[in-house]
């Protein structure tokens, strides 16, 4: 089922033609990445889905419903969650405090006092942190966690708003390579398990190799190749422009490791 669809988005600042003509659709339960050099209007794309800036030009459907120049705030209650490249957490505050309060500000119950706030919502909190691995840590305050597993929280915080699709800006960036793959291997899980599309932007080549089902390649404001990893590797314009050796070497990896 089509879960999101972008069709002809196109955004322009001053000069600069960021996005040109972008569509593609997103099913549920799929991981999609966009891929593509510095500037290449990978951020402006996902900021047109995510309502953060609105489209000189094409629309955006989320399950259906026109989404299109919709604020943040909007968007999300629809069903879109966002996780960002700095992990945006409370940093004086428990794993499991973190969590309530994404639940409370869920539920709209943001007004209530703080004091009641320890005893709302613990027990979906801990549900939510052991879908990610994170529930015998509950207890220790986010500041003492690796990087990693403020992550692995950040995606506790963007699952407690219940969401269809969720948005990914760079998930694995200043991550070790190791907790990159556990944690990719985790939102895979997770998206293919409860039917959440995720589009994700990477500048990490054997992240987006291993774990998208399928890859756009944005260049210059325009997608200039698009389909599974195989094909996408495969395509000489895209090794010409933008993967080189490295990108090369990091698929030929990903193959390997899928096919044992
Ligand atoms: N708010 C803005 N004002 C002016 N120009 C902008 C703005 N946002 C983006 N741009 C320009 O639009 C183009 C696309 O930028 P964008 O940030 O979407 O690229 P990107 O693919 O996300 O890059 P990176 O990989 O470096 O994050 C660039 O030329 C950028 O300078």
């Amino acid at each position: 089922m089509t879960l999101l669809s972008a069709d002809g988005l196109t955004k322009r600042f001053g000069g600069v033609l960021a996005a040109k003509d972008v569509s593609f659709a997103l099913n549920a339960g799929e991981m999609l990445a966009i891929i593509g050099p510095n500037g290449a209007g990978k951020s402006t794309t996902f900021n047109m889905v995510g309502g953060q800036l609105k489209p000189d030009g094409g629309r955006v459907t989320l399950a259906g419903h026109d989404i299109t120049g919709m604020p943040p705030r909007e968007v999300c209650r629809l069903g879109v969650g966002r996780t960002f490249q700095v992990a945006q957490t409370f940093l004086s505050f428990s794993v499991l405090g973190n969590v309530q309060m994404a639940l409370i500000a869920h539920h709209g119950q943001t007004r209530r006092l703080l004091a009641e706030a320890s005893a709302m919502h613990r027990e979906a909190a801990l549900a939510l942190l052991d879908r990610v691995g994170m529930a015998a840590q509950a207890g220790r305050p986010i500041g003492e966690l690796a990087y990693g597993d403020v992550k692995r929280v950040e995606l506790a915080i963007a699952l407690a708003a219940a969401p269809r699709l969720l948005l990914m800006d760079e998930p694995t960036a200043g991550m070790a390579p190791a907790e990159r793959a556990s944690l990719m291997a985790l939102v895979s899980a997770i998206a293919q398990r409860e039917g959440i599309g995720v589009l994700f932007t990477e500048h990490d080549m054997d992240a987006v190799f291993a774990h998208a089902d399928r890859i756009l390649v944005l260049v210059r404001g325009e997608i200039i190749a698009r389909g599974t990893p195989e094909e996408v590797r495969a395509d000489p314009e895209v090794q010409r422009v933008y993967l080189g050796h490295s990108g090369t070497r990091a698929a030929a990896r990903a193959r390997r490791a899928a096919h044992g």
